[in-house]
């Protein structure tokens, strides 16, 4: 099941980065854990049952074989570089040629898998570890990758190794013959850049390099195009060392784009959400963060649809070639021929009661835009892919008037404050995102379409860097903007709704705050109340409220609420049909954040458990139960686990 989020991918928008929005993965039942080599021999003998689909090609079943690569080769480690099986080996001739498991994990003898578990036993979730060397280091500039992105002689290659650095990069163009002047790589980024002398270096670089496979990446050549402001390096920016004469960086409009076909089958798949190379010119927000909006609503759900069908058959082709061969094929598996090759019926995708401007929360990063402006709204393309060009939310049809509102009112403000914002590549600077989220008065789903005038609650949440900066004048900062928000809402017609401004003091580097970054809430001068904004007093907790299903909840600054409110109304709606819900029934609400879906299901059902590892929505959804007069839901703040869950179980 699916609900329908207009325009938008079914992969989060870019910039969709609030830690609140991102499901950890949970743990892997043990017959979902890695095989180890012993497996494989297993793996190796003839499937009763063979895939349909595999080919008898022998290339082509290596490209496919759900475990080539996936675990080390010991003969090659113990015999200190040499196998006798040489390419054809089924195993990885050391780290860079590794590659993860269908099931997503590592060989657990590998460094990588290492330290993955030395990251968990220390509380890491893993990601934050990566993005965190991810962006330890800005991409060196200087005389090295300077003067030749001018003449084209510059190149990004993507999809490296995020361990590689420098040394590495050169080291590889070397074994693969390849000419070049300078090449660089930060640790961290999965982008190096390499320039060269001529045209021709050029060329048969490109012929050598792209599309090459690296550990299970093919690697990607791009442009790197100075950013006009950089070229001119005339435009007046508050921080002058955040943007040095020498500095190259990746245009947002550059060539460099993630794949956006799906390997296996040629197709769009749901992560296509990157225009390709020659749709990359020009690129707009809306382009990103609502890639399908140029279809008609139909045409979208249509290709929702297609692409979900992809998805859902490359399950059932991997649960087909994972299981060992003994063990019988599941049900759903052996059953999915009749339904051509997919694990379930989908029966479509459920329509958003609200087409146009049905987020709730608008995350707006601040930065510059391709002509240097100080901006708030989308970034044009991916860090990753080393964009970090920024563009008002002009036309993304999302984005609620009242949010881009009010990141037209913060960029203004940005235009004349002395504090620099924030810069992707050196991680320096003060101003980093803004948050704009939006609480509903209570009404039904038919007359909302005018979204605006349902919008009682406003929450401005404005993330900072204050590392480096004298606390006094932070504060008069802050004061100054808070003044300014509340008096250009209110000078609106009509004037916008500002209930909360919240400040986020993030010192970290990864773009998602971790949850204990300090919050405080701003007052807003009392003018505003006047002109029937409400205004809290200082200190009062910072909260907005919304409505599901006729319960209202109460959600706090950082904690996860469903971004399109009226179409998860219908999806728990659904969800609650198909799970056959009676009094004996004990629900759990696994990862409830602030209890939506278990409090909307409650009466239904003896009782309910919801887990969440977000102490704050912890809280949430008790207050919600409280507010609702729910009694039958117990909720536990911890990190769901297979052995919680079965310890819950037994418990309950
Ligand atoms: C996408 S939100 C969904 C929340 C809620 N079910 C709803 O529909 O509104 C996912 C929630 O899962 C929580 N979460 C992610 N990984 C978790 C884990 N391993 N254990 C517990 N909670 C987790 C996040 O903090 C977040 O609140």
């Amino acid at each position: 099941m699916s609900a329908a989020t207009p325009t938008e991918t079914l992969s989060p928008p870019v910039n969709q980065q609030d830690s609140s929005n991102h499901v950890e993965p949970i743990e892997a039942p043990p017959e979902l854990t890695p095989k180890t080599d012993s497996d494989t021999t297993a793996e190796k003998r003839k499937r009763e049952d063979p895939d349909p689909e595999s080919s008898p090609n022998k290339d082509r079943e290596r490209e496919i074989h759900p475990f080539w690569k996936t675990s080390l080769c010991s003969y090659f480690r113990r015999s200190k570089g040499s196998c006798s099986h040489g390419d054809t080996c089924r195993y990885a001739h050391g780290e860079l040629e590794l590659r993860p498991r269908p099931d997503n994990t590592w060989d657990p003898t590998s460094e990588r898998a290492k330290k993955m578990a030395r990251i968990d036993e220390g509380g890491g979730t893993g990601k934050e570890d990566r993005n965190d060397c991810m962006m330890t280091e800005a991409f060196a500039d200087g005389e090295e990758g300077g003067g030749s992105s001018e003449a084209g002689l510059a190149k990004c290659v993507v999809n490296l190794p995020m361990k590689w650095t420098s040394d590495n990069l050169r080291n590889f163009l070397d074994e693969n013959g390849i000419s070049f002047k300078s090449a660089k790589k930060k640790k961290g980024m999965v982008v190096g850049f390499v320039s060269f002398e001529s045209a021709e270096q050029v060329n048969s670089a490109l012929k050598e390099l792209d599309g090459k496979s690296i550990g299970s990446k093919n690697l990607k050549i791009g442009d790197v195009i100075q950013r006009s402001f950089d070229k001119k390096n005339k435009v007046a920016v508050p921080n002058a060392q955040e943007h040095d004469q020498n500095t190259v960086s990746v245009n947002g409009t550059s060539d460099i784009h993630e794949s956006s076909i799906d390997t296996e089958n040629g197709e769009p798949t749901d992560e296509c959400s990157a225009p390709n190379n020659s749709d990359s010119k020009g690129r707009t927000a809306r382009d990103v963060v609502t890639p399908l909006a140029h279809m008609p609503y139909a045409d979208q759900l249509e290709h929702k649809k297609k692409s979900l069908t992809q998805t859902l058959k490359r399950l059932t082709r991997n649960a087909r070639k994972a299981c060992p061969n003994g063990v019988p094929l599941p049900e759903w598996v052996l059953k999915s021929r009749e339904i051509g090759g997919l694990p379930c019926k989908l029966e479509g995708i459920i329509e958003s009661p609200l087409v146009n401007e049905y987020r709730n929360k608008c995350e707006f990063s601040v930065g510059y835009s391709l002509q240097g402006k100080p901006t708030v709204g989308f970034l044009l393309g991916n860090f990753r892919e080393g964009v970090t060009a920024v563009q008002e939310p002009v036309d993304c049809p999302n984005v609620s008037r009242i949010a881009s509102r009010y990141a037209a009112i913060f960029q203004e403000f940005l235009s004349h404050s002395s504090f620099p914002i924030w810069n992707r590549l050196n991680n320096m600077g003060f101003w980093r995102q803004l948050t704009v989220r939006e609480g509903r008065k209570p009404g039904k789903s038919a007359e909302v379409e005018n979204s605006d005038t349902t919008v009682s609650e406003v929450m401005l949440m404005v993330q900072v860097c204050t590392t480096g900066f004298d606390d006094e004048k932070v504060n008069d900062e802050l004061q100054k903007m808070a003044r300014d928000f509340s008096s250009r809402a209110t000078a609106e017609s009509p004037c916008l709704p500002l209930t909360a401004i919240v400040v986020q003091d993030h010192k970290g580097i990864s773009n998602a705050a971790p949850a204990e970054a300090p919050l405080h809430s701003l007052p807003i001068p009392r003018e505003c109340s006047d002109s029937g904004v409400v205004a809290p007093y200082d200190g009062v907790e910072a909260r907005i409220h919304d409505y599901i299903s006729n319960l209202q909840f109460s959600i706090s600054p950082t904690a996860f609420f469903q971004v399109n409110s009226l179409a998860a109304e219908k999806l728990y709606a659904l969800a609650g049909e198909w799970a056959g819900l009676g009094p004996d029934t004990l629900l759990f609400d696994i990862c409830c954040g602030t209890g939506t879906i278990g409090l909307t299901l409650a009466h239904r059902v003896g009782m309910v458990v919801g887990i969440e590892m977000n102490a704050s929505a912890v809280s949430d959804a008790e207050r919600n139960a409280d507010i609702n007069g729910i009694k039958n839901c117990r909720f536990i703040c911890a990190k769901v686990s297979l052995a919680q869950f079965l310890y819950l179980y037994v418990f309950f």
